[in-house]
C-alpha cells in the first residue's frame, strides 16, 4: 500500500524532537540544510539510480561511475555549488570514483606540501578538473612501510631535472585510486636521489597521461591491478599499477614546502618537520574518522528499521508475534552499534576541529601539538574503521536471512568500506603509532613537561594508579566521573604495564615488537577513553530540543558501559574495579537498553537518510520491507525467462540420464 507508514506507532513512541536532533547530528543548522538539499537533489535524479549496479560487469560497472561523476560535475557547475555542497552532492552519489582521490587526497598534497608558487600553478588546473589527479604512494612491494618505498628519483643537473624510475617489479605503485585508468597526473612519492646520496621519499607532481588523447606518456606503464572484493563495491574504483622507465619532469614538480632541491642540486631543509611528508595521510585519516559514523549509521539505520518490522515467536491468541527489536539479545548487538554511530559523530567533529587547530599552528611555524595530531588521528582511524566495519557486518546478521540479499544494501556496504580497515595505513600498523606515543609519553612523565591534550591524564598518573572505583550501586555508573576515571585508569595502567615490561629489555626496538600485542591493547584503551571523554564533552554544551540532551545522555551512557562490558577483563586486571562492579555496569547498561528501546526508529531517522541514499529495502523509512522484496525479486535478470538459459544444453540432459539410470 502506497503511502502508509508501516513504522508509525513506532514513531508515536518518540520522546524527544527528532527535528532537532536531525541538527545535532549534523553539526549544526547550516550543515543540516545543505545535506538535506544536496541529498534530495542525488535522490530525485534518475541519472543517479544505483540499484542496478550490483548487476552490472565490471565494465559496465566503471563506465557507469564515469558517466555519473562527469554528470555530478555538469550539475555542481550548472548550479554553481560552493565547495561545501559539491563535496556533499558527490558523498550522496555513493559510488567510489576517480573523483574522491583527485579531491579526497592529490588536492590536498598538493596544498600541505606545495610551495606557494606550486599551489598557484597546479591548483586553478586541477580545481577546474582540467587535469585529473591521483595519490601514488603504496607499491607493489611495499604500502605500510613508506621508507622502504623503491621508486626513485633521481636529479639530473644537467638539465634540471629529476629521472624517475621503478627499478624492481616490486618497485611498481600498486593501489592508487582513479590511477588505472583515469589520472592525467599524480602525487608520486619516491626515493630523492642528489649526487648518488639518498635523502628520504619526497613528492612528485608527475603527468601520466596526454591531455590530448589520454595515452600514456613515453615511458609509463599504466593498468587497473584488477577486480576486488564484492560484485559492484569497490570495483567502480581503477586502483591502478604504474611503471616508470626513467621519465623525466622538470626540478620544479618536487613538493617543496618541506624541503627544497636548488638548481646546483643542494637540499635545502625548511623549518617544518619532515613528518609534514606524511601530512596527506593526517588529513584523510581524520575524514576517515567522520565518514566512519556516516557508514556505521547508515548499517545502524537499516538494522534498526528492519527489527522493528520483522517479528518472531511470541504470539499469543492469534496476536502478532514479537518484533524483533524486543528481544534483549537483538538489543545488545544492535544499540551499542546505534550509540557509536553517535559517538563516532561527535569524535570526528572534534577531530576535524583538531586538525583545523594544529594546520593554523603550522602555518604559524608552532609544530608543538603534530605528535598527538598524528596519534589520534592514527588511533581513531584505525578504531572506528575497525568498529565499523565489524557493525555492518552485525548489522546484516540482525537482519537474519535478508540481510544477505543485495537488496538490503548491507552486502555492498560492508564490501565498500571494508578496505577502509586497510587503506591509509593498516589498523594495526596505526594502532602501533599510538602506542609508541604512550610509551614516549610514559617515559617523560616526571621531566617537568607535563603531559597536554588527550594525553593530559597521564599527569596524574600517581592517583591513577592508586584509585579505586567507589560505585555501589547500578545507578552510581551513570556518573560521568565514575566512567571517565574507569576509562582513565584502565588507559594510563596497561600503558604503565606496558612500559614496565619493555624496560626490561636491553634493545628497546626489540621489546616493542616482542610486547606488540599487549602495545596494540594499551593504544585502543588510550583511543577508546578519547572517544567516551569527547561524548561526555559534547554533553557540556548546550543543547536545545525537548529531550534531545537525555537521548544522547542515555546513549553516552549505553556506549561507555558496553565496552566496560566488553573490555571487563581490562579493568578487572588492571584492579581498578571489582567483579560485583562490573556485575552492576551490566545491570545498568540493561536498564539503559530499556530507555532506548521506544525512541530507537527516531534515533535513527534524525539521521535524515533518503531511501536512495541508504539503498536498502530492509531499510526503507516506510517499513513497508514484503512487498518490496517480492517485488525486487521479480526484477531479477535471472527471472527474466520461466526457463532459464542452459536447460537444453545441461538441465535437460541430466534429467534424461537421471531417468535411464533409474529404469535399470
Ligand atoms: C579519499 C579517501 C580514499 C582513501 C583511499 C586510500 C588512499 C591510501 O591508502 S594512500 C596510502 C596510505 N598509506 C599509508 O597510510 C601508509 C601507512 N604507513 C605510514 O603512515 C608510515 O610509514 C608509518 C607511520 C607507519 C611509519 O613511518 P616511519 O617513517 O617508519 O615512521 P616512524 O619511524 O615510526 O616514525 C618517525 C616519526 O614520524 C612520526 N610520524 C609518523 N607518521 C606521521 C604522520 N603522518 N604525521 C606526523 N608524524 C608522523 C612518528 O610519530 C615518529 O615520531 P618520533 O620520531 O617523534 O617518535
Ligand atoms: C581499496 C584500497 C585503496 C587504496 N588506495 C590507495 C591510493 O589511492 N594510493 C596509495 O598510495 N595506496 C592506496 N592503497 C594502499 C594502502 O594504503 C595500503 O594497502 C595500506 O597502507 C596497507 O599497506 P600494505 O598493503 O603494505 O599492508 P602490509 O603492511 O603488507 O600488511 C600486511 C599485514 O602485515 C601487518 N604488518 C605490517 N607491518 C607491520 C608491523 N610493523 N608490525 C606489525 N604488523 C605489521 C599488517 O597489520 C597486516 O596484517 C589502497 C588500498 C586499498 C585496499
Amino acid at each position: 500500500m502506497e503511502g502508509v507508514d508501516y513504522l508509525a506507532d513506532e514513531r508515536k513512541k518518540t520522546e524527544f524532537d527528532v527535528e532537532e536532533m536531525k541538527i545535532v547530528w549534523a553539526g549544526s543548522r547550516h550543515t543540516f540544510e545543505v545535506s538535506d538539499r544536496m541529498a534530495k537533489l542525488v535522490a530525485n535524479d534518475p541519472v543517479f539510480r544505483k540499484d542496478d549496479r550490483v548487476m552490472l560487469a565490471r565494465k559496465d560497472l566503471f563506465k557507469n561511475t564515469l558517466r555519473k561523476a562527469t554528470y555530478a560535475w555538469k550539475r555542481i557547475n550548472e548550479l554553481r555549488l560552493s565547495e561545501e555542497e559539491a563535496s556533499k552532492l558527490r558523498s550522496f552519489v555513493d559510488e567510489p570514483a576517480f573523483t574522491d582521490l583527485h579531491w579526497g587526497m592529490f588536492v590536498p598534497a598538493i596544498k600541505g606540501q606545495g610551495t606557494d608558487e606550486q599551489q598557484k600553478k597546479w591548483l586553478p588546473l586541477a580545481y577546474k578538473m582540467q587535469i585529473i589527479g591521483c595519490y601514488a604512494q603504496t607499491e607493489l612491494g611495499h604500502g605500510s612501510n613508506v621508507q622502504g618505498l623503491e621508486t626513485t628519483a633521481t636529479f639530473d643537473p644537467q638539465t634540471d631535472e629529476f629521472v624517475i624510475h621503478s627499478p624492481t617489479l616490486t618497485s611498481s605503485k600498486w593501489w592508487p585510486g582513479g590511477l588505472g585508468k583515469v589520472s592525467t597526473h599524480g602525487v608520486v612519492y619516491a626515493r630523492l636521489i642528489l649526487d648518488g646520496q639518498e635523502h628520504g621519499i619526497h613528492g612528485f607532481i608527475v603527468q601520466l597521461r596526454s591531455l590530448e588523447d589520454h595515452r600514456p606518456l613515453p615511458g609509463i606503464t599504466v593498468a587497473d591491478i584488477g577486480m576486488k572484493f564484492g560484485s559492484g563495491a569497490y570495483n567502480t574504483m581503477d586502483n591502478g599499477l604504474l611503471r616508470f622507465d626513467h621519465v623525466r619532469i622538470p626540478r620544479d614538480q618536487m613538493l617543496m614546502r618541506v624541503s627544497q632541491v636548488t638548481r646546483d642540486g643542494k637540499i635545502v631543509q625548511s623549518d617544518v618537520p619532515r613528518q609534514l611528508v606524511y601530512g596527506t595521510m593526517v588529513y584523510v585519516r581524520q575524514t576517515i574518522v567522520q565518514d566512519a559514523s556516516i557508514a556505521l549509521s547508515r548499517a545502524v539505520c537499516i538494522a534498526t528499521r528492519y527489527s522493528a518490522v520483522r517479528r518472531q515467536f511470541g504470539s499469543s491468541n492469534g496476536g502478532p508475534e514479537t518484533q524483533v527489536i524486543d528481544y534483549k539479545t537483538q538489543q545488545s548487538r544492535l544499540f551499542p552499534l546505534l550509540a557509536s554511530a553517535y559517538a563516532f559523530r561527535f569524535v570526528g567533529e572534534w577531530l576535524k576541529w583538531l586538525y583545523t587547530d594544529v594546520t593554523q599552528r603550522l602555518q604559524a611555524n608552532d609544530f608543538s601539538t603534530l605528535p598527538e595530531a598524528h596519534a589520534c588521528t592514527a588511533g581513531l582511524k584505525s578504531l572506528t574503521t575497525s568498529v565499523t566495519a565489524d557493525g555492518i557486518e552485525e548489522s546484516r546478521k540482525l537482519c537474519g536471512g535478508h540481510g544477505y540479499l543485495a537488496s538490503s544494501g548491507l552486502p555492498e556496504l560492508f564490501a565498500v568500506y571494508v578496505p577502509a580497515c586497510t587503506y591509509e595505513g593498516d589498523n594495526t600498523v596505526l594502532m602501533l603509532q599510538v602506542a609508541r606515543f604512550l610509551m614516549k609519553t610514559v617515559s617523560q612523565l616526571g621531566s617537568g613537561k607535563p603531559p597536554v591534550g588527550t594525553i593530559s591524564y597521564m599527569g596524574r598518573i600517581e592517583q591513577l594508579m592508586q584509585c579505586r572505583c567507589a560505585v555501589k550501586k547500578a545507578g552510581d555508573w551513570l556518573n560521568p566521573n565514575a566512567v571517565l576515571e574507569a576509562f582513565e585508569a584502565r588507559a594510563a595502567r596497561m600503558s604503565v604495564s606496558c612500559a614496565q615490561k619493555l624496560s626490561k629489555f636491553s634493545n628497546p626496538e626489540e621489546g616493542f615488537a616482542e610486547l606488540s600485542a599487549d602495545l596494540v591493547e594499551a593504544a585502543v584503551a588510550h583511543c577508546q577513553l578519547i572517544v567516551v571523554s569527547k561524548f561526555f564533552e559534547k554533553l557540556q554544551q548546550d543543547i536545545p530540543g525537548k529531550g534531545v540532551k537525555r537521548q544522547l545522555e542515555v546513549l553516552c551512557g549505553v556506549y561507555s558501559l558496553h565496552l566496560l562490558h566488553k573490555h571487563q577483563g581490562d579493568f578487572l586486571a588492571t584492579s581498578y574495579i571489582t567483579p560485583k562492579q562490573a556485575s552492576l555496569a551490566n545491570d545498568q547498561l540493561r536498564e539503559l537498553y530499556s530507555q532506548v528501546r521506544p525512541n530507537a526508529i527516531a534515533l535513527v531517522d534524525a539521521f535524515n537518510y533518503t531511501d536512495h541514499y541508504l539503498g536498502s529495502i530492509l531499510g526503507c523509512y516506510d517499513g513497508n520491507v514484503y512487498p518490496k522484496l517480492y517485488e525486487a525479486a521479480w526484477r531479477d535478470p535471472l527471472n527474466d525467462s520461466v526457463i532459464p538459459d542452459g536447460y537444453e544444453q545441461y538441465i535437460r540432459p541430466l534429467l534424461k540420464q537421471q531417468l535411464r539410470v533409474a529404469k535399470l
